[in-house]
């Protein structure tokens, strides 16, 4: 099994206050990976620390992929949901990491837009603005988003924050679907009890006590 991203003996944390001490897990090709642990546990930490956002105070993370094509869906609350675009728009600004230089989106990759938005099933959304819309579909337009950064590897940071039970249930099974096209993803969530968990694997993260379990 190809592993993506190594995590070794990692601490990280901010200025002076350590958060997470002496982590080490793999994430491999095909992995979902749910990351579970209380308030404060330090899991937008790790998110970060994945993203390259904050340095490692100590120990290493190791990428076997391109970093740089890690689709990541940012917690709702730290998006403005006034944003004036449209549905495509906020979905194509997935593809900016693979622009480069070039002032203008390529035909490729606004064709990668429309099969993103077919992928999760809101083609038909395509043209509405993303402040008219429901919860839940606001969640799918930033997880197509997220899709149009990468081909391997999503990390998904509280996706379904703040959404009832069907939104939820509906955002889980497309979630379901894309890691059975091949995606590896890594979800952090605090609104699933162990026994309701997605995906192969859990990320127990708790002061300084760690644990992987995987689901059977
Ligand atoms: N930018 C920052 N500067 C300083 N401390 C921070 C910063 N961001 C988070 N922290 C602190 O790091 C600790 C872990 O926070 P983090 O947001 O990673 O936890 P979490 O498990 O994601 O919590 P929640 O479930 O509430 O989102 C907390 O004590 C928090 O106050």
């Amino acid at each position: 099994m190809k592993t993506l991203i190594k995590v070794d003996h990692l601490r990280l944390g901010y200025d002076h206050q350590e958060v997470i001490n002496d982590l080490s897990f793999d994430i491999n090709q095909g992995d979902f990976i749910t990351v579970l642990g209380q308030n404060g546990a330090g899991k937008s930490t790790l998110i970060k620390g994945l993203l390259g956002l904050i340095k490692p105070m100590k120990g290493q993370i190791t990428y076997y992929l391109n970093e740089r094509e890690i689709g990541y869906m940012p917690q709702e609350t730290k998006v403005d949901r006034h944003f004036p675009a449209s549905v495509y728009e906020i979905v194509l600004s997935g593809a900016l990491n693979r622009v480069g230089y070039r002032p203008f989106f390529n035909s490729k990759e606004k064709k990668l837009a429309v099969e993103c938005l077919k992928t999760l099933h809101i083609e038909n959304l395509k043209n509405n603005s993303f402040g008219e819309l429901s919860g839940g579909q606001r969640q799918k337009v930033l997880l197509a988003r997220a899709l149009c950064a990468t081909r391997e590897c999503l990390v998904l940071d509280e996706p379904s924050n703040n959404l009832d039970y069907d939104s939820k249930e509906e955002f889980y099974t497309v979630l379901k679907e894309l890691h059975q096209k091949g995606l590896t993803i890594i979800m952090i969530t605090h609104d699933l009890a162990s026994h309701e968990v997605i995906g192969n694997k859990i990320l127990h993260l708790d002061k300084n006590n760690y644990r992987m379990e995987e689901v059977k």
